[in-house]
């Protein structure tokens, strides 16, 4: 979708801000690209909408060199959103929103509804919000009109500068995630600019990290944090990428452990009867929905008669499939529990396996293969199953 071809730029002056750069971005995939100031990031990206021109080699849209298009036309087939968002102040927010519909020519009426309807999308209320100034707004709040202004002609294509660079940490991360489940529904082609290794992990389906004017690595955000292509990678990303990684792995079925499971209403001698012939020690239990209740220790279910509900524990510590691993530790520590269960199907109520400190560890060195694991064993095996 966004291809460069052995790019460079240099600079009157004889500054080389992009070295000989070839890379892809697939349709639908969101690249961020990393790295310290001046190493090259902004001239990349201006590239793409025409704003700088490249002094050798050549960059594709959609299979089409962008030299020969009309750099005015591109700008309006290309989203672009930056740090200080460029509102018109003498603007509504509707009408700001409205900027590039307008431009093409759509209808006063279908421009409006448009606009109306990406406010929403971004977590506006149009009629609250649409009819503001910008310096009525908050930082976050200007920040979310600039991704709308810059989704509202429905582009392939949105580069992004540092959009959230400008807004405090907290807000920064609910913009953050505001996008991720946004860019879920419009599935744009995105370039995204930051010098914030946690920011490109989180976005990132794929990252380039850039250190003076060169990729030093093209890569999953979990191959770059466990498996550094260079010194100058594994300086940047940190001591602490073992930690990192854990937010980018999602949790997979095959990471999980099954034990026996029984239901509240099984009678007491055949539940324990299971779960000697399975050689368990304890059991899930689930409800007659099939919900997660908790779990029984063997032990307990002795007795010719009541049902597995006398004895069943409550355990509430759960996480559904595809969450991350750090969200998993976290809830392991929130409840100190030694095992938590991890659930799936459309209202995550369905129980699928149960997740330990050894098994995340496990999926931890499943990521990126063993040797690269910044994490000891020992640092992480500290509780196991009750029992098991
Ligand atoms: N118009 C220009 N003339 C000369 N040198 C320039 C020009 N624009 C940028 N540069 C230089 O090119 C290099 C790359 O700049 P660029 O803005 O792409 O970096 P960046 O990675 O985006 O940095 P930052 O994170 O600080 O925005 C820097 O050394 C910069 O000083």
């Amino acid at each position: 979708m966004i291809r460069f071809e052995h790019v460079t730029k240099r600079f009157a002056d004889g500054t080389t801000a992009v070295d000989d750069l070839s890379f892809e971005v697939a349709e639908g995939e969101l690249v961020t690209l990393v790295g310290p100031s001046g190493c090259g990031k902004t001239t990349t990206m201006k590239m793409v909408n025409r704003l700088i021109e490249p002094t050798s080699g050549r960059i594709l849209v959609n299979g089409e060199d962008i030299a020969a298009v009309d750099p005015v036309e591109l700008r309006r087939r290309i989203g672009y959103v930056i740090q200080q968002v460029g509102l018109f102040p003498h603007k509504t927010v509707l009408e700001n929103t409205a900027t590039v519909p307008h431009l093409l020519g759509w209808q006063r009426r279908k421009a409006r509804e448009r606009a109306a309807e990406l406010l929403d999308l971004v977590g506006l209320d149009p009629a609250v919000y649409g009819d503001r100034y910008p310096d009525q707004l908050s930082g976050g709040q200007r920040q979310r009109v600039g991704v709308a202004r810059a989704l509202a002609a429905d582009p392939p294509v949105l580069l992004m500068d540092e959009p959230f660079g400008a807004v405090d940490p907290v807000v920064r991360e609910r913009l953050q995630n505001e996008f991720l489940r946004l860019q879920s529904q419009v599935r744009k082609t995105v370039l995204f600019v930051t010098h914030d290794i946690e920011e490109a992990v989180r976005l990132g389906d794929r990252i380039a990290v850039y250190g003076n004017g060169r990729i030093e690595q093209f890569d999953a955000p979990a191959a770059v944090l466990g498996a550094p292509a260079t010194p100058y990678v594994a300086d940047f990303v940190g001591a602490d990428r073992g930690l990192k990684r854990l937010s980018v792995t999602a949790i997979e079925a095959g990471d999980l452990e099954q034990p026996p499971v029984v239901h509240l209403e099984d009678r007491l001698p055949e539940a324990a009867e299971r779960l000697a012939r399975e050689g368990a020690r304890w059991a899930v239990v689930l409800d007659d929905a099939d919900h997660l209740h908790g779990w029984v220790d063997a032990g307990a279910l002795h007795g010719s008669s009541g049902t597995v509900r006398d004895h069943a524990r409550r355990m509430d510590a759960w996480v559904p499939v595809g969450a991350s691993l750090k969200q998993a530790f976290s809830t392991m520590l929130q409840h100190d529990a030694g095992w938590i269960a991890v659930l799936g199907g459309d209202g995550a109520d369905h129980f699928v396996g149960v997740l330990t400190p050894a098994l995340l560890h496990e999926a931890l060195r499943r990521s990126i293969g063993a040797d690269a694991v910044g994490a000891a064993r020992s640092e992480v095996d500290v509780a196991t199953v009750p029992g098991a």
